[in-house]
C-alpha cells in the first residue's frame, strides 16, 4: 500500500479519533510529511520502538503503542505456560504522553486477559527491570525515549528475568506485530472494565521500598556513608527526568545530608526546557548544577538521564575546579574500587566476573587482571550484559560483580539486569567519600591507576547521517572499510582486526584468524601497532557512525597528544570515504 492511500485509510476510517484525523487534515498538502509519517511502519528493533511522537504509521501514537502492544500479547501467550497470570509490568518517564502510552499499553494486555501492573507514577528504567523480578511478572514494558528531544518517545521490552529482550527473542515478538495487518484487530478495554477484572493494578510504594532496599543491600562501605557522609556535600540533578523519585531518597538514606537538588530541573518536565539536551555525557547539561555547587562549594555533581539508567560525575580537584568523568573513567574508577575493598574486607568472590563491552576501556581488563578477576566482553548494549548475568547464575563458578559500559551505564548486583544510575549515583558517593577520608579526590585515585597500569584515554566521536540516505552512507563507509581492510590507519600500522559481522579475527602479523564467539554485529576494530584501538559502528538508537578511539601511553601529555592526532587524522580519512558515496 503506497504511503498515500495508508494516509486517506487513517483520515477516512472510523478507527482513529478526531484529534488524530485533524492532525493529518492539517498537513494534507505537505507530501512530504505525509511520506514521512506513512512510507512505512515505525520499525520495532531489538530495542524496542523509539521515534518521534504524532499521527501516522511511521509515528510513535496510541494506535502504534497498542499494536506493538497486541504482538507482545501474542507472544506472551504463545511463547508462555503461565505468563496471563504473572501478567507484565509497566513503567514510563517524564515525556509527553508517557503515562498515557503507559495505559493504553496497559489496556491491550488486560483485554487480552494479561494481569498488568502499573506505577502510577514516573519510575526508572532500572526500578522497572527490578520490579518484573521482584513481582516474578512474565515481561516489562517501559515507555522512555532516554535523552531524545521532547518530540521523541519510545516503547522498550523486558523479559523475565529482568533484562530487555535479545535479539533472538526480539524478533519472534517483532514477527507478532509484523502479522497484525490491521488495527482494528487490536483489542482494548475500558480502565474501569480492566480494573473490575483485577487485570490493572496500580504499584504503590510497597516496590519503591524493595527497590532502595535492594540496592542498599548491595553497596558497600555502608557504615561509612551512615557514619561520615555528611562530609561530602553533593550536588544532584535528575535533569527533569525519573530519577528525582529515587535518587535522593536513596543518597539521604545512606548518609548523604549533606545534598543539594538543582531544583529547576528537579520536576519532570517533557520539555527539559533548562538544557539543550537532557543527555549527561553532554557537558553543557551540567550548567545549572554547575552553578550550584560552585555556590555551595560541593564536593561532587551527580546527574541522571532522564530515565534514570545512565549517570555522570563531575568532581571538584584540589585546585578547586570541576572535572567531568567519562563513563571509561567512572568504569575504571568503579572495577579499581570494588575490588580493592571487596579484597580488604574479605567478600571479593574469586568466582567474580565484571562485565563490559566491547568499545569500553581495555583498563579495567589490567585491573581486574591484578586480582585474578575474569572480566568478559559482550557486545554494546546494555542487554547483553543483563543477558550474561543471567547466565551467571545458572553457574555456580561465576559471579556477577560489577557492569559498565562507556555509555555511562553501571550496575553492581543481580537485583536488576539493567543499567542503574540510582545505585551508580549511591556507589560514586560513597566511593569519593571513601577517598576524600584519606585526603584525596577520586582524580587522585584515577592518577595513581593510570601510573600503574598505564595511561589509558579514550574519545568517542559521532558522525550524525540522517535519512536514507545517511543509513546508505553508514552502511557503505563500514562495507568499504570491512572490504578492503586497511593495513595503515593514522599512519600507524594495523595488527589485528575484528569483524564482528563475520565472526573473525585476524591477526594480520602472524597472519592467522580465528573465530569470536558473540553474535554477530556490524562492527569493526582495528589494534594498531602502538596499541591504540579504533572501533567503527553505526548506532542502533540514533542516525549515527560511532567512533571509538583508544589509546595507552606513558604518561597523560603523550596520551592527549597520541589520542588528538589519532583522531585528527582518522576522521579526516573517514570523511574523505563518506563523501566519496
Ligand atoms: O550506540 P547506540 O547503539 O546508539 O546505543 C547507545 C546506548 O544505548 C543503550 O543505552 C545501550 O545500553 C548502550 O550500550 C549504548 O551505548
Amino acid at each position: 500500500m503506497s504511503y498515500m492511500s495508508r494516509y486517506r485509510d487513517w483520515l477516512l476510517s472510523d478507527y482513529f479519533d478526531e484529534s488524530t484525523k485533524a492532525e493529518l487534515e492539517a498537513i494534507k498538502e505537505n507530501e512530504a510529511e505525509i511520506e514521512d509519517r506513512f512510507y512505512k511502519n515505525l520499525d520495532f528493533g531489538t530495542g524496542g520502538m523509539r521515534g518521534k511522537m504524532g499521527a501516522g504509521t511511521n509515528r510513535i501514537n496510541k494506535y502504534t503503542v497498542r499494536k506493538a502492544t497486541q504482538g507482545l500479547a501474542n507472544y506472551i501467550i504463545n511463547y508462555s505456560d503461565n505468563g496471563r497470570q504473572r501478567g507484565v509490568v509497566i513503567a514510563y518517564d517524564s515525556r509527553h504522553n508517557s503515562a498515557e502510552f503507559a495505559l493504553e499499553a496497559a489496556l491491550v494486555l488486560a483485554a487480552n486477559g494479561i494481569k498488568t501492573f502499573l506505577f502510577s507514577e514516573m519510575r526508572p528504567t532500572p526500578e522497572l527491570s527490578f520490579a518484573v523480578r521482584h513481582l516474578n511478572a512474565v515481561g516489562g514494558i517501559v515507555i522512555t525515549a532516554s535523552h531524545n528531544p521532547p518530540e521523541y518517545n519510545g516503547y522498550k521490552v523486558y523479559w523475565q528475568d529482568g533484562g530487555q529482550v535479545v535479539p533472538a527473542q526480539a524478533r519472534d515478538i517483532i514477527a507478532e506485530i509484523e502479522e497484525i495487518d490491521d488495527f482494528a484487530i487490536v483489542k482494548t478495554i475500558s480502565k474501569e472494565a480492566a480494573q473490575a477484572d483485577r487485570l490493572l493494578k496500580y504499584l504503590d510504594q510497597e516496590v519503591d521500598a524493595a527497590y532502595q532496599q535492594a540496592l542498599i543491600d548491595v553497596l558497600p562501605q555502608l557504615d561509612l556513608a551512615a557514619e561520615q557522609g555528611k562530609k561530602l556535600k553533593v550536588v544532584y540533578t535528575p535533569l527533569h527526568g525519573t530519577g528525582s523519585t529515587a535518587v535522593p531518597q536513596l543518597l539521604k538514606k545512606i548518609g548523604f545530608t549533606n545534598f543539594k537538588l538543582v531544583k529547576a530541573q528537579a520536576d519532570g518536565d517533557p520539555e527539559f526546557s533548562t538544557v539543550e539536551s537532557p543527555n549527561p555525557e553532554d557537558r553543557s547539561a551540567f550548567k545549572l548544577a554547575l552553578e550550584l555547587a560552585e555556590q555551595e562549594q560541593a564536593d561532587l555533581i551527580l546527574a541522571t538521564d532522564p530515565d534514570a539508567d545512565r549517570m555522570a560525575a563531575v568532581v571538584k580537584t584540589a585546585s578547586g575546579e570541576y572535572q567531568a568523568l567519562n563513563g571509561n573513567e567512572t568504569g575504571v574508577l568503579f572495577t579499581d574500587y570494588l575490588l580493592n575493598t571487596g579484597q580488604k574486607n574479605n567478600s571479593l568472590a574469586a568466582t567474580g566476573v565484571i562485565v563490559k563491552t566491547i568499545v569500553s576501556t581495555e583498563m579495567a581488563a589490567q585491573i581486574a587482571a591484578a586480582y585474578n578477576i575474569e572480566i568478559v566482553d559482550v557486545l554494546t548494549g546494555f542487554k547483553y550484559i543483563g543477558e550474561k548475568i543471567t547466565e551467571f547464575e545458572k553457574e555456580d563458578n561465576k559471579k556477577f560483580l560489577l557492569g559498565f559500559e562507556e555509555s555511562l551505564g553501571y550496575l553492581i548486583g543481580e537485583y536488576a539486569r539493567d543499567k542503574d544510575a540510582v545505585v551508580a549515583a549511591a556507589l560514586f558517593a560513597i566511593m569519593a567519600l571513601s577517598y576524600q577520608l584519606q585526603n584525596k579526590t577520586v582524580l587522585d585515585r584515577l592518577a595513581e591507576l593510570r601510573a600503574e597500569y598505564g595511561y589509558y584515554l579514550e574519545d568517542l566521536e559521532s558522525l550524525r547521517l540522517e535519512g536514507k540516505e545517511g543509513q546508505e552512507k553508514i552502511s557503505k563507509t563500514i562495507n568499504k572499510l570491512r572490504e578492503e581492510l586497511p593495513t595503515k590507519i593514522a599512519g600507524r600500522k594495523v595488527v589485528n582486526v575484528k569483524d564482528y559481522q563475520q565472526s573473525k579475527e585476524f591477526d594480520l602479523t602472524a597472519d592467522t584468524e580465528k573465530e569470536i564467539k558473540l553474535p554477530k554485529s556490524n562492527v569493526l576494530q582495528f589494534l594498531l601497532a602502538d596499541q591504540a584501538k579504533l572501533t567503527i559502528r553505526p548506532s542502533g538508537t540514533e542516525p549515527k557512525l560511532k567512533l571509538y578511539f583508544a589509546v595507552c601511553e606513558e604518561d597523560e601529555e603523550q596520551a592527549e597528544e597520541k589520542l588528538a592526532q589519532f583522531k585528527a587524522e582518522f576522521m579526516e580519512q573517514v570523511e574523505k570515504l563518506i563523501n566519496s558515496f
